[in-house]
């Protein structure tokens, strides 16, 4: 599909939905597919196309029941892409301010971006279908529907897990998560920042218990925030942000930071301890890439590689670090209501295969930390699978470690952060 930019003659509709099918039928995440679909476009137009895709994210099953219950079959095989347009004009419908008939005429117009014009009397069929009968087909979903807006597994497995929470943590998971800054306390306090945002506008409160921390009232572009390319901040959850606070680097310490890509906390490490001797390590050698420009941008320094955390021999050298921060591939079920595509992309089975993986990458770490040293077992998960029990299993086979209360876990939303697990091991 070929897309012009310079003319803006593209159809926004259309690369919406180029982004959804990349997602929902290629597996691509829906950063990357975003990143890839509007390279091209302007900062108005790429927000626009973020939030009508992110918003379909959080709410697909109840899209797709609208299309099902509009349609006799649905649209398969090298038509599939327009199932998604129709998403995309349903959507906006339903959940924008965008006049109706623009939706409809825009979304029929994209048709035509994909060379599929025999459809367009169908689009706008189906689209003029929906505005009719609209109000009836809410009450149904609202009866009949998957009003949860998440997979059947996770539901199954959150209700397992906290069955007294698990409503409140689906409602939080489809909110739109707030935007948190990291304030690099080497240039300015979080106090003077705030001051410095307002000046430009943005209104901002800091959290009472971090002292790097600030929360945006709105969340804004990245290139909005002022002093952002000369390394004064780094957007990150806060709960993310205890995960160096809780390692408590030192300077002239051999760090360890596994899993480090895209740096968010191999920064926040050196900018706690500038002196700290920090090598960062990622299997992903695209994402390591990332490391190295988040480095550049704060200008600080580590050790940067790719390397495989299950077989440290191959890059550690013997030797042995006096912190290790194991931020471990997880299923991410912590942080849906920020990447809403992770309810779709991953499966029941991948929590079984992570928890394998982290487990290996615990046991085989372990022993580059040295005697007396700290370890600190990091994932956004919010399944004990991946977080508590693994730890339980830890300390049963491992004589030499012990924990440092507490165990954390933040469930989504819990104090305006994203879910989060920490455990903190001392080898004795
Ligand atoms: C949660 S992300 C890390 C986020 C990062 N610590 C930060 O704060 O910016 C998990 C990372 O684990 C990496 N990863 C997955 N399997 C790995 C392995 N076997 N060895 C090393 N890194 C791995 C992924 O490439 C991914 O970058």
């Amino acid at each position: 599909m070929v897309f012009k930019s310079q003319s803006k003659s593209y159809n926004l509709r259309a690369i919406c939905s180029q982004v959804v099918f990349d997602v929902l039928d290629k597996g691509v995440s829906l950063s990357n597919a975003l990143v890839q679909c509007t390279n091209k476009l302007n900062d108005k137009d790429r927000a626009l196309v973020q939030e009508i895709c992110f918003g379909i994210m959080r709410v697909l099953p109840e899209i797709e029941f609208y299309i099902q219950s509009l349609m006799v079959k649905p649209l398969t095989g090298k038509n599939r892409i327009i199932h998604y347009l129709l998403m995309v004009g349903i959507y906006q419908i339903v959940y924008t301010r965008v006049p109706e008939h623009a939706s409809v005429g825009d979304t029929v117009n994209g048709v035509i971006s994909f060379r599929k014009t025999a459809l367009k009397g169908l689009v706008n069929g189906v689209l003029r279908s929906f505005l009719r009968e609209q109000d009836a087909l809410k009450q149904q979903f609202l009866a009949k529907g998957n009003t949860t807006l998440h997979p059947s597994w996770f539901i199954k497995r959150i209700k397992h897990a906290y069955p007294d929470q698990w409503q409140a943590i689906i409602d939080n998971n489809n909110q739109k998560p707030p935007m948190w800054l990291r304030v690099n306390q080497q240039h300015y306090s979080a106090q003077d920042y705030q001051t410095l945002l307002l000046q430009h506008g943005i209104t901002s409160t800091i959290d009472v218990k971090l002292p790097t921390a600030l929360r945006l009232d709105v969340p804004v572009a990245i290139n909005k925030l002022p002093k952002f390319t000369e390394g004064v901040v780094t957007v990150q959850d806060r709960s993310a942000q205890h995960a160096a606070y809780l390692l408590d680097p030192q300077n002239g310490e051999a760090i360890l930071d596994l899993c480090a890509a895209p740096g968010g906390k191999t920064t926040h490490i050196l900018e706690l301890a500038p002196q700290a001797n920090v090598l960062a390590v990622d299997i992903d050698s695209e994402r390591v890439k990332r490391i190295n420009e988040n480095l550049s941008r704060l200008k600080l320094n580590a050790d940067v590689i790719v390397g495989d955390g299950v077989k440290p021999e191959q890059w550690a050298k013997g030797k042995k670090f006096d912190r290790i921060l194991l931020d471990a591939p997880c299923s991410a079920t912590g942080v849906i209501r920020r990447h809403p595509d992770i309810k779709w992309l991953r499966r029941d089975s991948d929590i079984s295969e992570l928890a394998k993986l982290q487990y290996q990458i615990l046991v085989n770490i372990w022993s580059y930390l040295k005697v007396g040293g700290t370890l600190v077992y990091a994932t956004c998960s919010i399944l004990p699978e991946e977080n508590s029990l693994q730890i339980e299993r830890f300390l049963k086979e491992t004589n030499d470690a012990k924990l440092v209360e507490p165990v954390i876990q933040y469930l989504p939303s819990e104090e305006e952060g994203d879910g989060f697990f920490y455990a903190k091991l001392n080898k004795i």
